[in-house]
């Protein structure tokens, strides 16, 4: 049986050093580390999302602001808060749940954001910085990925990775931090050709398809690493259930290590975006 890694567990060692930092702040510099969440429409996934991200963020003593914004909301509306939220010096963290409604132009929102305050790490410049191998804020669902993968693998060099997905929110920064930690990385997508094969080959498989179940044991090496980004919601008996990319009952005896879902990439994600808030809040002492 695969070794599972705690991403509930592990979250929560983050939480605890995010809480100490928020304190330090306060102590030292009388500074409230403190997160903005736009969530713009009705998406009922989003609101959970957006309801622990606060949750999560008054745990830690960081400030939490919520903005709640119709349906009917333009562009021209959007852009004034964030415009708002960019000169207001008690807001250090921005993020705008996307999905957004169709109507509204999502690239055009991320790149209004002030950089320094982009706790998503979406923003071009931020982007770039993350491929030219710059410090900046990393993407909190690949950083949480990349925490839950050094407690396999300290030393990640040489590993062959591969990552299903290429979404700018997780495929993309994830194949990055991976390049960056010396891995040989694979990015494989709808497109691509025996995918199974390739996985087979992987010590290291990250999926972030959005496929329920679409990685099976077949396409694992016996002893590979398997992080399963994947939220898929499913009905059971009329209830309302979570699951993977992966097929977790048959990878999870096969694989070496895999995380769950639930309890996996998601509290770590939640996680890293109250890190970066914190990191975000240092930065703009100076
Ligand atoms: N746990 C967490 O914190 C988070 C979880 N998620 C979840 O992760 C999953 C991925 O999210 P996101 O990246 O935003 O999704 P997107 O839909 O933006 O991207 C999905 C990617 O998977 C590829 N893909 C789709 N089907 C297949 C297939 N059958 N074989 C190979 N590749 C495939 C697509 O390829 P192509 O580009 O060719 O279309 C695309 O690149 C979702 O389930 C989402 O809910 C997302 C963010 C955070
Ligand atoms: N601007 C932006 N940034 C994001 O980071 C972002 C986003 N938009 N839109 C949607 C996706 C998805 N996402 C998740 C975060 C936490 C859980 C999470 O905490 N999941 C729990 C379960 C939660 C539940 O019960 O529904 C778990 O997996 O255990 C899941 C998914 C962040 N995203």
């Amino acid at each position: 049986m695969a070794q599972l890694i705690d991403g509930k567990q592990l979250s929560n060692q983050v939480l605890q050093e995010v809480a100490s930092e928020v304190e330090q702040l306060r102590a030292e510099h009388d500074v409230v580390p403190t997160l903005a969440v736009v969530l713009v429409g009705e998406d009922p996934a989003s609101q959970v999302y957006v309801r622990n991200k606060v949750k999560r963020a008054k745990e830690t003593g960081m400030g939490s602001i919520e903005h709640r914004l119709g349906t009917a909301t333009t562009q021209g509306d959007l852009n004034q808060l964030i415009d708002q939220l960019n000169n207001d010096p008690q807001v250090h963290g921005i993020l705008v749940q996307l999905p957004l409604p169709s109507h509204l132009d999502e690239e055009q929102v991320i790149a209004a954001i002030n950089p320094a305050k982009d706790v998503d790490g979406f923003h071009p410049v931020n982007v770039g910085a993350l491929a030219a191998g710059q410090a900046s804020l990393v993407p909190c669902t690949p950083q949480g990925c990349m925490i839950m993968l050094r407690q396999v693998h300290p030393d990640l060099s040489g590993k062959n990775a591969v990552v299903v997905g290429r979404s700018n929110i997780v495929g993309k920064p994830m194949a990055a931090l991976l390049l960056q930690a010396n891995c040989t990385v694979t990015i494989a997508h709808s497109r691509t050709k025996d995918i199974e094969s390739l996985c087979r080959n992987a010590d290291i498989v990250i999926a972030a398809a959005g496929r329920m179940e679409l990685i099976n044991a077949d396409w694992i090496r016996p002893g590979a690493t398997v992080i399963d980004v994947g939220i898929n919601a499913i009905e059971v008996d009329g209830k309302r259930k979570l699951v993977g990319d992966v097929a977790f009952d048959s990878v999870s005896e096969i694989a070496g290590a895999i995380t769950p879902v639930p309890g996996g990439v998601g509290p770590m994600t939640i996680a890293c975006l109250l890190l970066n808030t914190t990191r975000a809040a240092r930065r703009q002492l100076a």
